[in-house]
C-alpha cells in the first residue's frame, strides 16, 4: 500500500519504520498542512495534533483518501467528521488507543464495570500516565474507558479531571519523562481494592494497530472502530 504519513513525530516515525517492515510504501510525510502529494496515497494514518484534526480528515475524504486517525484530543468534532465520511462515502477509523493489549484492556474494562455495578461499596477511579511532551489531558484512552464505564455503570454519568463530584469518575493524569502510556481502573471499597492496568513499554504495540488497521481498511468503506478491525467484543 501507499502510505501518507500525517504528523511525522514520535509515532509517525514508528509507524514508518514498521509500515517498511511490512512492504509498504510511504508516498507522503508531513509534519505541516496536508498537501497535493496525498494524491498519490491509498490511505492517510494521522498522528499530529488535535487543532489539525478537521482539516486532515477533511482534506482526505474530499480526496477519497480512507484515513487511520490516531490523533487524540479533538472528539467534540468527531460526529462532524463521521457525518462528513457518510456523506462523501469515505472509509475512517478513530482509535483512542490502537495497541491489540488495550483493546483487550477495553473489554475487561467494560466487563468489569457491569460486575461492579450492582456492588454499590465501590468507587471507581482512573489513572493515566504519559510522558512530559503530551498536549492532551487526560488521554483519549481514558477518556474511552470513562465512557464506558458510564455506559456500563448506573452510578456514573461524568468524568472530570481532579475532581470529585457525585456520580462522576475522577481521572488523574501524571505526566514523567519518557512513559509511553500506562492505564489504571481501580475500584476501592473501605475493605479492599481492586485493580486492572495496561502498561505500554513502547510506542509499538500503538504503531502496529495501526498500520494493521489501515491494512484492513484498504477497500472498505464506512466508519469502523478497532472492534471491528480485531474482531472482539
Ligand atoms: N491512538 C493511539 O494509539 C495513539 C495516539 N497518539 C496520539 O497521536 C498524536 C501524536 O503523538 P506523537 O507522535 O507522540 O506527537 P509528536 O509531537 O511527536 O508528533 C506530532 C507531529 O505532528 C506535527 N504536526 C503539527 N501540525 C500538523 C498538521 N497540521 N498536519 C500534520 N502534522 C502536524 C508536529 O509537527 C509533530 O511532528 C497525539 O495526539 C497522541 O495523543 C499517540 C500514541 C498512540
Ligand atoms: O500521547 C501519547 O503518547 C498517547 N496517546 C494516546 C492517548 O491519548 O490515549 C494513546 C497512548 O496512551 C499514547
Amino acid at each position: 500500500m501507499k502510505i501518507a504519513l500525517l504528523g511525522y513525530g514520535k509515532m509517525g516515525k514508528t509507524i514508518e519504520a514498521i509500515a517498511l517492515e511490512r512492504g509498504h510504501t510511504i508516498v507522503l510525510k508531513t509534519s505541516k498542512t496536508v498537501n497535493q502529494a496525498i494524491k498519490n496515497a491509498d490511505v492517510a494514518i494521522d498522528f499530529s495534533i488535535p487543532g489539525a484534526a478537521v482539516n486532515n480528515i477533511t482534506h482526505c475524504i474530499n480526496h477519497n483518501i480512507p484515513v487511520i486517525y490516531g490523533t487524540t484530543g479533538w472528539l467534540d468534532q468527531y460526529d462532524r467528521m463521521v457525518q462528513l465520511c457518510h456523506e462523501k462515502q469515505g472509509a475512517f477509523i478513530y482509535a483512542s488507543n490502537f495497541s491489540l493489549g488495550v483493546n483487550i484492556f477495553f473489554q475487561l474494562n467494560k466487563s468489569l464495570a457491569k460486575m461492579m455495578a450492582t456492588l454499590k461499596d465501590y468507587a471507581v477511579s482512573l489513572e493515566e500516565i504519559h510522558h512530559t511532551q503530551k498536549l492532551d489531558a487526560p488521554s483519549g484512552t481514558a477518556i474511552s474507558l470513562a465512557n464506558d464505564i458510564i455506559k456500563n455503570h448506573d452510578s456514573y454519568n461524568h468524568w472530570a479531571l481532579d475532581q470529585n463530584q457525585e456520580k462522576t469518575i475522577p481521572i488523574t493524569a501524571k505526566r514523567i519523562e519518557n512513559v509511553a502510556g500506562t492505564h489504571t481502573v481501580t475500584y476501592t471499597s473501605e475493605v479492599d481494592t481492586l485493580e486492572i492496568k495496561h502498561t505500554a513499554h513502547s510506542r509499538q504495540g500503538f504503531a502496529l494497530g495501526a498500520v494493521v488497521a489501515a491494512e484492513w481498511l484498504h477497500g472498505k468503506v464506512g466508519v469502523f472502530t478497532m472492534k471491528d478491525v480485531l474482531n472482539i467484543g
